[in-house]
């Protein structure tokens, strides 16, 4: 159940996507991918709209196959898997719009998330039958424990509904960590957000790293970006542009040209300037 790692194994990377390329009939959205996601801290993905970001994450959690090319998780080669095995294998993911059970309690949607991990799975535990008791038990520890790391523990027992847009992201970040990834994959994980909620949720982030989990993500809120990540790729048009610090992704004279060019995107000027 540990996700803690080791550290200082750093010479592998976690996530490693070779050549990947994919293609709609004549569309080709990507196009000979390479990235590789170090075994910890934080990686960005940015680019324009309509750059293939989404695909990228779709791509790696087997929502759709690639065209060519592979995608190895700790080394293993994920072509083939369906999403539920590459969950259990240890990806979770979050998606550009939130997907929480609003009429259920926020103990009750991170306990769903645990699926991958319960004998008995989620419904079951939530029926509450003397069968799956101890298991029941430390569910609910182990999803109350998930619900503190995002300051959320206070309101275990409340309906998701009733929770601000930003806490709802974070109960989304929670239920993620429900699945006991080592990979978490964030896809806009701050779009809507207010300024607070933001600074609130760079927070949260930073301590789930902290606490050993490898977190990559898309975003295309450049403060945000530049703030967290250590390592960024950048996409446009299916191919990847540069790589790097914050600092050198910022000076890089093709993504400024790539987010200059295209003024149909929200981060342009932030992505010259920030
Ligand atoms: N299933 C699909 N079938 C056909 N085209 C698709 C499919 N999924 C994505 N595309 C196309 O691939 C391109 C890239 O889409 P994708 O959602 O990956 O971009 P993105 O960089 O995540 O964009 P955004 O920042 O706007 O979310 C778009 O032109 C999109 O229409």
């Amino acid at each position: 159940m540990s996700t803690i790692q080791t550290p200082g194994s750093h010479s592998e990377p976690l996530l490693q996507l070779t050549s990947v390329s994919r293609h709609f009939g004549g569309l080709k959205v990507l196009q000979d991918v390479n990235l590789a996601v170090p075994k910890s801290g934080i990686f960005g993905l940015i680019g324009p709209n309509g750059a293939g970001k989404t695909t990228v994450f779709n791509l790696i959690t087997g929502l759709l196959p690639t065209t060519s090319g592979t995608i190895l998780f700790d080394g293993q080669d994920l072509a083939g898997r369906k999403p539920f095995q590459i969950t259990r294998g240890g990806i979770a993911r979050t998606f550009q719009n939130i997907r929480v059970f609003k009429e259920m309690s926020l103990l009750e949607n991170v306990i769903v998330g645990m699926d991958a991990h319960l004998r008995y799975g989620p419904f079951g535990l939530l029926a509450g039958t003397r069968v799956f008791r101890s298991e029941e038990r430390r569910a609910r520890e182990r999803a109350r424990e998930l619900l503190s790391w995002v300051k959320l523990d206070h309101k275990a027992g409340e309906l998701a509904d009733n929770l601000s847009y930003g806490d709802q992201r974070k109960l989304e970040l929670a239920r993620a960590l429900a699945t006991e990834p080592r990979l978490l994959l964030l896809d806009e994980p701050v779009a809507g957000m207010n300024s607070t909620e933001k600074l609130d949720l760079m927070r949260e982030i930073e301590n789930i790293a902290a606490r050993g989990y490898t977190v990559f993500m898309i975003e295309h809120d450049m403060r945000f970006v530049m703030g967290l990540c250590e390592q960024i790729a950048v996409l446009n048009f299916g191919r990847i542009i540069a790589r790097g610090g914050p600092e050198a992704i910022r000076n890089d004279p093709q993504v400024i040209e790539a987010y200059l060019g295209r003024e149909d995107d929200e981060a342009t000027t932030e992505g010259a300037t920030a």
